[in-house]
């Protein structure tokens, strides 16, 4: 029969560079915000980021072997203004997360301050034809990233984690039948930081408009505990999926704008 070639294991970050030499690019992300640094632009809150997401356009949750992931329909669930020249539509949301109890996770940080696991809604510009055609656009794809906190429960993040353990494996997914909406998922208080910036996985695409949240939302311990439900490839066979996300990038000079 054929060589039995196992599937090579993913290398970490410091590696990505020789497969995909953006990762050593100009807008690289994640970033280190560095509060003092970050511009206030009253055009941000003159023209208000409008979030609005419908409660039906969540279709089902998926293991990717990096994180979960929800895939959504995008149907009427569209973010504009702020700092989005057009109206971007949400396709699917994700996270990273740390080791179990630790405090770091978060893929930005704030004043050199980590958070246990931070979460990316991912949109794309309705300038182009399909998510396929904006992924590697300079303003093709806009995320709003959200940290968590480690507190009391999330009611709103419940429904999500208890399918974790549904989907242990790469490629398992399990169909959300209830109505969800993915709004519930950001703080209360809308205020965020801006800057321009790439996927944080390869292919590292210098493509997003990075919209991070300024307030954590809080989650419990057994719902960051519930996203190592999730299993993946590690050197030594399958382990929980854990310490998913890339360090800091430098910043290369670029501004961060903040509401
Ligand atoms: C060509 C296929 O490329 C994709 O599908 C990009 C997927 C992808 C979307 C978002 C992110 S993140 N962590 O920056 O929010 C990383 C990778
Ligand atoms: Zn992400």
């Amino acid at each position: 029969g054929f060589l039995q070639v196992a599937s090579p294991v993913p290398q970490g970050p410091n590696k990505w560079h020789e497969q995909f030499p953006i990762a050593k690019g100009q807008r690289q992300s994640p970033i280190d915000i560095v509060t003092s640094n970050a511009k206030v632009d009253k055009a941000l809150s003159d023209n208000p980021l409008k979030v609005s997401y419908s409660n039906n356009c969540c279709q089902s949750v998926t293991n990717t072997g990096a994180s979960f992931q929800v895939v959504v329909d995008g149907a009427g669930t569209e973010i504009s203004g702020g700092p989005l020249d057009s109206t971007y539509k949400l396709v699917q949301f994700h996270a990273h997360w740390g080791p179990l109890g630790g405090d770091e996770g978060s893929e930005h940080t704030v004043d050199g301050v980590t958070y246990p696991a931070e979460l990316h809604l991912v949109h794309w510009n309705q300038k182009y034809k399909d998510v396929g055609e904006a992924v590697d656009k300079p303003d093709g794809l806009a995320v709003i990233g959200v940290f968590f906190s480690r507190g009391k429960e999330h009611a709103g993040f419940k429904p999500i984690s208890d399918l974790f353990a549904k989907v242990p494996r790469k490629a398992d997914k399990v169909d959300i039948s209830f109505n969800y909406d993915p709004a519930c998922l950001l703080p209360a208080r809308r205020d965020y930081w801006t800057y321009l910036g790439s996927l944080t996985t390869p292919p590292l695409f210098e493509s997003v408009t990075w919209i991070v949240m300024k307030d954590p939302v809080e989650v419990s311990a057994e719902q960051l505990a519930a996203l190592r439900n999730l299993l993946w490839e590690t050197p030594s066979g399958e382990g929980q999926m854990c310490n998913n996300y890339r360090p800091p990038q430098p910043l290369q000079g670029r501004l961060v704008r903040s509401t």
